[in-house]
């Protein structure tokens, strides 16, 4: 008996070293044939098994002298692309290389040439759908789906994104960054100068671009602490501060309580969830169930409305363009495929998730850039005045302002804070399964074989010195100031010279905003080299209603205020008040390291953020002409 263990025992450790060493030979003989830079690695980055334990192993390997780690380790940790950045390729020497290990094998790039011929060329490359798992607890969806598929749901959510909408958006965001700022000043913005510090941001944000798409997308009317609840008591169940019968969470809160927990909601059954005996758990669980019952009820009231042949007046009505996809009476009785009720919940599910925290961490990491550079802020107040003034922002006009708008500092900082820190962190895409594919690479022509993961790192992509326009940094003294967040580098002429890109759009529409990402009064950066909203076919659908959402929220809070970081942690009201030009400018320059610092540490899960780690910048909102610190010419 113990000879029989011992030996299914040794069969199986030796199955595991033989997969383990076939497996690396194999992937290393991949990444030699293909003739790009590689790197070998005794475990991927990407694997499973890694990804569960690397936080015991780092620091068992940091005890290793650093000459052995320092560089090596920098692909094995998470966030190392936004960390680290360019450090990396640079180590590598290569914008472009493959890290082969046992279990898998990936191309890593920041070279915009390659980015654009991957992001052009659909269907010979193919988005990385494995990788969007976590995003389909409810069923498939646009984001989740690759092929005839994907064209099927793309159809149906992109016929809402238009020009009509976008206007729409606009005024909705000027009216809930309104609802902001009354939060912050408890009601009334007349006669208080300052709010008090604001630990809130990114939490705060967050509700503010939920409201904006919870409105123009889904006609829902979300509302700010203070606000009336909504009339109609449909519309008021979503709206609701505190959770309606029948429910244990508001709606809000329980599409917050999902996205915090999305990994454990992933890999725990909701059964096993309810049964452990951790808050965070019963908190995972109770998040799904609730968000699932909200949506099954707003899609049974829409299948309701679809029925009776009425459709809202205004807005993008997602959830009316998916039911009427399935429930119109012409589509029902056609044989075309058509959504089943759990892909309707979850393709409104993912437009709700990727319409809103993209959107609110460009404005949450503005906002925090801009009281790190008020030299910057003081410019962009500049251009709100000449292209507002006094007027009421009720009164702005879409059409009249949106390119004015890019074309100002706002666009730039806007601009500035996506090359910064790109919402999505790692555009994942895989060479064709059914055949390998070419590619000219540097002037040479490589054949990737089918199926290699390839993930273009955009962080690196961003501030990749041979195609961004660069100059030694002032504050640094470093070579480079691609480093720093300077919207100023948006003023800068448009190089002539091309990466000399041959790749060719495919012709065909897809749906969406159709315009360039970027006015083109500002700097054009070179095709790949600034990959926000991804490129191509597959290219973020919200692109225009996140912009149009951004311009208007800094327009409207940057025409009275001025944002400063909070000094709390070193000074009271009352010292400050004391301090000579001198005190106040090394009392600023603390708060500002310690804020860049904690922007350092944001990390990516879905997107770049805290991510619940306890970390935020404290700010405060102060009236124009009231400033403590950033209306000081002198000082900062
Ligand atoms: C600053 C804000 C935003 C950023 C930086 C951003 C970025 C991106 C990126 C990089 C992708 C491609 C992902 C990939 O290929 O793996 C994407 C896809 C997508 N985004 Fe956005 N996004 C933003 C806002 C929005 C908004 C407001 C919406 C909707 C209201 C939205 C809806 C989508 C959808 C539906 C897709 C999938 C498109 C497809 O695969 O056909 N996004 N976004």
């Amino acid at each position: 008996m113990v000879s029989t263990i011992l030996l299914a025992v040794g069969l199986v450790a030796g199955w595991m070293v033989y997969s383990y060493i076939s497996g690396l030979r194999r992937n290393v003989q991949i990444a030699r044939k293909t003739g790009l830079p590689y790197v070998v690695y005794a475990v991927h980055p990407h694997s499973f098994p890694w990804q569960l334990t690397f936080w015991i192993w780092l620091p068992l390997i940091k005890l290793l002298p650093k000459a052995w780690w320092e560089k090596p380790m920098i692909v094995l940790q998470p966030d190392w692309a936004y960390n680290t950045n360019q450090e990396y390729f640079d180590w590598v020497g290569s914008e472009t290389f493959i890290l082969a290990g046992p279990d898998d094998i990936t191309l890593f790039t920041e070279n915009p040439d390659l980015v654009t011929q991957m992001c052009l060329r659909r269907e010979a490359f193919p988005k990385d759908i494995a990788r969007y798992g976590v995003l389909t607890m409810f069923g498939q969806n646009v984001v989740s789906t690759e092929g005839a598929i994907w064209r099927m749901h793309r159809k149906v959510t992109s016929s809402s994104f238009n020009e009509k909408n976008a206007a729409h958006t606009f005024v909705e965001a000027i009216g809930q960054t309104k609802g902001m700022l009354q939060y912050y000043f408890n009601g009334t913005t007349e006669n208080k100068t300052s709010t008090k510090t604001i630990k809130s941001l990114e939490h705060d944000t967050m509700m503010w671009a939920l409201n904006i798409i919870g409105h123009v997308g889904f006609g829902l009317r979300l509302i700010w602490p203070g606000q009336k609840v909504p009339d109609d008591p449909k519309l008021a169940k979503y709206g609701a501060l505190d959770p309606p019968p029948g429910y244990t969470m508001t709606f809000a809160e329980s599409l917050g309580g999902l996205l915090h927990r999305i990994i454990t909601i992933l890999l725990v059954p909701n059964v096993i969830l309810k049964i452990l005996p951790f808050h965070f758990a019963r908190e995972a669980a109770a998040a799904k169930e609730n968000y699932y019952r909200y949506m099954k009820e707003f899609l049974h009231d829409k299948v309701e409305q679809v029925r009776r042949g009425d459709r809202e007046q205004e807005g993008m009505d997602i959830m009316g363009q998916l039911v009427r996809s399935t429930y119109e009476e012409k589509a029902a009785k056609s044989n075309t495929p058509k959504l089943t009720d759990d892909e309707i919940i979850s393709n409104a599910f993912i437009m709700t998730l990727a319409g809103h925290e993209t959107t609110a961490n460009i404005l949450h990491f503005t906002l925090i850039e801009l009281a790190n550079n008020p030299a910057s802020q003081r410019r962009l107040q500049k251009d709100v005045d000449a292209l507002f003034g006094d007027s009421d922002p009720s009164t702005w006009d879409y059409e009249k302002n949106v390119n004015p708008l890019l074309a100002s500092q706002i666009g730039a900082c806007i601009n500035e804070t996506m090359r910064m820190m790109p919402p999505v962190t790692a555009i994942p895409k895989i060479v064709s399964p059914t055949s390998d594919q070419a590619i000219t690479y540097e002037g040479r022509r490589i054949v990737l074989p089918a199926g290699l993961s390839i993930n273009m790192v955009a962080p690196a992509i961003h501030r990749n010195p041979r195609w961004w326009p660069t100059k030694p940094s002032e504050r640094t003294g470093r070579p480079t100031d691609l480093d720093e967040w300077i919207p100023e580098r948006w003023y800068r002429a448009t190089a002539k010279s091309s990466n000399g890109s041959d790749a060719a759009e495919d012709g065909e529409d897809y749906g969406g905003f159709q315009g360039s990402d970027t006015s083109a009064s500002l700097y054009r950066p070179v095709r790949g080299s600034f990959v926000p909203f991804s490129d191509g076919p597959r290219s973020c659908l919200g692109r225009r209603i996140a912009v149009v959402e951004l311009i208007a929220a800094l327009g409207v809070i940057f025409q009275k205020y001025s944002v400063e970081l909070a000094v709390d942690e070193w000074a009271t009201d009352e010292e400050v008040k004391g301090m000579s030009a001198e005190e106040r400018r090394a009392l600023y320059a603390k708060a500002r390291e310690k804020s860049r610092a904690t922007v350092g540490k944001a990390s990516a899960i879905i997107t770049l953020k805290f991510n619940g780690s306890g970390q935020y910048v404290p700010v405060r909102l102060v009236k124009r002409g009231s400033e403590r610190f950033v209306g000081d010419q002198e000082l900062v």
